[in-house]
């Protein structure tokens, strides 16, 4: 194991009630892996790898363009579309995307599919509900780790209320053209070549949502932003599972449980360029009506204790970061309309 996977701190999610670690885990790094999560199993996360390739490859750009990202934020990303990072990397992400919503308990998609994704409706809705069944697993072990009732969390993200979860498909293109070594011009032609030491493949962000769930395979790239202002090299581990706590957690937790910025890097080597990264999301939000007020203090253990470890917090919370007044609440739904519309500037479809 090398020292970044030790920073990252690895829970078995059979004994997820080691709620020691996972609450040292949330409060430093905001990260955890976990391995043997068993849903989804290896083979579910390989097929669904499968079809995400099958969907940026061989689907046609005007069928790509038929279901383009709406303002309910489903649908395709084309390459420079979001600027998760709009002060650092204004020139907008080098990825494709394709966010779908829950679909329903039946199995139907709420959002019209392109084809090479509409032939794959049951088994990415099995995924969906398999990652969600794991969120909530997930949720519970956190509200006993806050000394809060058990479904303190999980009763705030029921699957059937209206809420901003999606499973998000991430392609992100090879950097040059294999043949020449030459920047590629990556499938846009109003848009300018990869930038080598200006583009980013995903700038530097926090999640939006409670938990994220991300799928891996074979290519790194993922950075976290430590404490100490450098960056972590995330290890790309295929029989891993990557959970990060997202804003609605540091809303809840007043930065007690940490909302980590991250980022994708562009590859630096020749043979890395040459090579596309995939990876798929699952972001979990509380049902849209949910507010995101500070939940109460005594459920926060830690918090009394180590002054430092709340100044800290406090300091570095998304409120903080954003300048946001400590009397504004907002909703989950509000915090999510609100941070899209600052990444999508270069618009949406209604
Ligand atoms: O692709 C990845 O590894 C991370 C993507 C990410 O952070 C995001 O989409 O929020
Ligand atoms: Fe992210």
């Amino acid at each position: 194991m090398d020292s970044n996977s030790t920073q990252i701190k690895c829970i078995d999610v059979s004994v997820v009630s080691d709620s020691a670690a996972i609450s040292e885990a949330l409060q430093t790094l905001g990260f955890l892996s976990i391995k043997a999560a068993g849903t989804p199993s290896p083979s579910q996360i390989d097929r669904m790898f499968s079809i995400s390739e099958h969907f940026f490859i061989n689907e046609g750009t005007l069928e790509k363009e038929k279901v383009s990202i709406n303002r309910r934020n489903a649908g395709w990303v084309k390459v420079r579309q979001e600027t998760l990072d709009v002060a650092g990397h204004p020139k907008g992400d080098i990825k494709e995307a394709f966010n779908m919503h829950k679909f329903t308990s039946a199995g139907e998609p709420l959002q019209p599919l392109p084809p090479t994704l509409s032939q794959h409706t049951s088994e990415i809705s099995t995924f969906m509900q398999a990652c969600h069944s794991l969120c909530m697993k997930l949720l519970e072990a956190f509200a006993q780790t806050l000394e809060l009732p058990r479904d303190f969390f999980t009763s705030k993200h029921a699957y059937e209320r209206p809420q901003g979860t999606v499973l998000r498909l991430l392609y992100y293109p090879p950097t040059i053209v294999p043949s020449t070594n030459e920047a590629s011009n990556i499938n846009n032609e109003d848009n300018p070549p990869v930038d080598q030491e200006g583009d980013i493949r995903a700038g530097a962000h926090s999640d939006y949502g409670s938990i994220t769930l991300l799928f891996q395979k074979d290519v790194g790239g993922l950075q976290i932003l430590l404490p100490n202002g450098e960056w972590l090299d995330a290890p790309a581990e295929n029989d891993a599972i990557l959970v990060n706590v997202g804003d609605s957690f540091d809303f809840w937790t007043g930065g007690l449980f940490k909302s980590t910025q991250h980022r994708v890097a562009l590859p630096r080597t020749a043979a890395e360029k040459a090579q596309a990264r995939y990876s798929i999301v699952y972001f979990l939000h509380a049902a849209d009506d949910v507010p995101l007020s500070r939940i109460p203090r005594k459920g926060l253990k830690g918090s009394e204790t180590s002054e430092i470890t709340t100044q800290a917090a406090d300091n570095q919370s998304v409120r903080a970061r954003f300048g946001i007044d400590p009397d504004e609440v907002l909703t989950s739904k509000e915090w999510l309309e609100r941070r899209l519309a600052a990444t999508y500037t270069k618009g949406r479809k209604d």
